[in-house]
C-alpha cells in the first residue's frame, strides 16, 4: 500500500523520517520494476513488428503529461531529468542505444548526450564533428549528438555544412547551459603559458581572457576535454572546460564561470540514419528543420518566405551560409514550428519546395522539453 502524507507523525524526528523515506524508496523501486517489465513487453512487441525502440515523440509526451499533473512539492523542472533517466533505463532493457558525440569524456557534447538519452547508453566519443557524422552514417552508432548553435557565438558552421552533404536527419534537439571554467594542475594563475580549448570556447571567454591573461597564448584544440587532458599532463598549460572535465582530469577550478555571457547556451541536434530510424510522429509540439537555396535574383528570399506567411506557419530560425559557389549564393537553414503531418505545414512545405532551387528536409522532431 502506498504511504500517504497522513501517515506522517506530527512531530517526527530524523530517524522516523528516514525510516519513512526508506519505505517510500522501496515502494518506488517496486513501481519502477513494474514499469521496466511493461517496457520490456513493449520491446517484445516492437521486435515482432520490426519497429524501432527509441520514440522521441512518446518520451516527450510522457514528460509533458507528468509536468502537467505535477502537484509538488517536487519542482516541475525536476520532472524531465528524472523521467529521462527512468526511460533511459527502460529503453536499455529493450535494446542498447549507441550514441556518438564529440569526446573525449567530459565535453559539453557528452553532457548533452547524457542529458537527452540518459545514462543508460553506450557512449561513442569521437575526435571531431565530422567523425560523429561518419560514425552515425556508417551505422557504428544509432544516433549522433552535434552542436548547432551557441547563444554567444552563433552557428557551428561545420555541423550546418555536414547537414547538407551527409545522409542523416534530425530526430531531436537539446540545449545546455554552458558554464566554462579556467582549469589547471597548479592552483594559481601565475606561470600559465597557454590556455587550451576548442575555438568556440576561446571565443566565448574572449573578454575574460583579455582582462585576466592578456599576454597568454590562446591555443585552439579539438575539444575542451582534450584541452583539459593536455593541462593535466603539463602544468604550464591551463584549459577552459566543464566542472565534469575538472574532476575527470584532476584539475583545480582556478576561476569558475568565465564565459562572457552568463546565459551562454548551446543547442545540439540529435541525428540518425533514415534507413535505421523513421521520422518521429507528431508529439503535438514539434519543430521541422530544412535547408534551401533560391536563385540569385531580386525578391527571391522574400518569395521563399511567402508560403509560410500564407499558411500561418511560424519560423523560429533563419540562418544563412555561403554556398561556396563564388556567386554570392547562400543556403538558408530554416526551423518551422509544427510537423509535416499538420495540414498547414504540409501545404507550406509543398509551395516552398516549388520555389526553391534546392530543398532538403533535415528532420522533424519534438521541441526540447525541460
Ligand atoms: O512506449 C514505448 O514505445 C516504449 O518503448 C517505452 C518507453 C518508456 O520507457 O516509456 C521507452 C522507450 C521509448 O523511447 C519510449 C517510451
Amino acid at each position: 500500500m502506498l504511504l500517504a502524507m497522513a501517515d506522517l507523525p506530527p512531530t517526527a524526528d530524523l530517524n522516523t523520517l528516514r525510516t519513512l523515506i526508506d519505505r517510500v524508496d522501496r515502494e518506488l523501486l517496486a513501481l519502477l520494476n513494474r514499469r521496466a517489465s511493461l517496457a520490456q513487453a513493449v520491446g517484445e512487441l516492437k521486435k515482432k513488428e520490426g519497429s524501432v525502440v527509441f520514440r522521441p515523440e512518446r518520451e516527450a509526451q510522457v514528460i509533458d503529461g507528468l509536468k502537467a499533473v505535477n502537484t509538488g512539492p517536487l519542482m516541475t523542472e525536476s520532472v524531465a531529468p528524472i523521467w529521462r533517466e527512468i526511460m533511459s533505463a527502460c529503453r536499455a532493457l529493450e535494446t542498447p542505444t549507441r550514441v556518438a558525440y564529440l569526446g573525449p569524456a567530459g565535453t559539453f557534447s557528452e553532457l548533452a548526450a547524457l542529458g537527452y538519452f540518459g545514462n543508460s547508453i553506450v557512449r561513442i566519443p569521437c575526435v571531431s564533428i565530422d567523425e560523429v557524422f561518419r560514425t552515425t552514417s556508417a551505422g557504428a552508432a544509432d544516433f549522433g549528438v552535434v552542436p548547432v548553435e551557441n547563444s554567444t557565438e552563433g552557428v557551428v558552421a561545420r555541423s550546418l555544412d555536414l547537414f547538407l552533404t551527409e545522409p542523416l536527419f534530425i530526430i531531436g534537439e537539446t540545449s545546455l547551459f554552458v558554464r566554462h571554467n579556467l582549469l589547471r594542475k597548479h592552483n594559481t594563475l601565475q606561470g600559465i603559458e597557454a590556455v587550451c580549448a576548442h575555438p568556440q570556447a576561446l571565443a566565448q571567454c574572449h573578454g575574460w581572457l583579455s582582462n585576466h591573461l592578456p599576454n597568454v597564448e590562446r591555443r585552439p584544440v579539438a575539444s575542451n576535454a582534450e584541452g583539459a587532458r593536455l593541462a593535466a599532463e603539463d602544468s604550464r598549460l591551463a584549459a577552459i572546460a566543464s566542472d565534469r572535465a575538472a574532476s575527470e582530469y584532476g584539475l583545480h577550478v582556478l576561476s569558475p564561470g568565465i564565459q562572457d555571457d552568463p546565459h551562454n547556451r548551446t543547442r545540439f541536434a540529435i541525428v540518425t540514419h533514415p534507413t535505421r530510424h523513421p521520422q518521429p510522429k507528431s508529439s503535438g509540439h514539434d519543430c521541422t528543420s530544412l535547408v534551401v537555396s533560391v536563385t540569385n535574383r531580386p525578391g527571391a528570399v522574400h518569395d521563399m518566405l511567402v508560403p509560410l506567411k500564407q499558411h500561418d506557419v511560424s519560423m523560429t530560425r533563419f540562418e544563412s551560409r555561403p554556398a561556396r559557389s563564388g556567386q554570392w549564393e547562400y543556403y538558408f537553414y530554416i526551423d518551422l514550428q509544427g510537423h509535416p503531418d499538420d495540414a498547414k505545414v504540409a501545404a507550406a512545405l509543398k509551395e516552398l519546395r516549388a520555389v526553391c532551387a534546392f530543398f532538403k528536409l533535415l528532420g522533424t522532431y519534438p521541441i526540447d522539453v525541460h
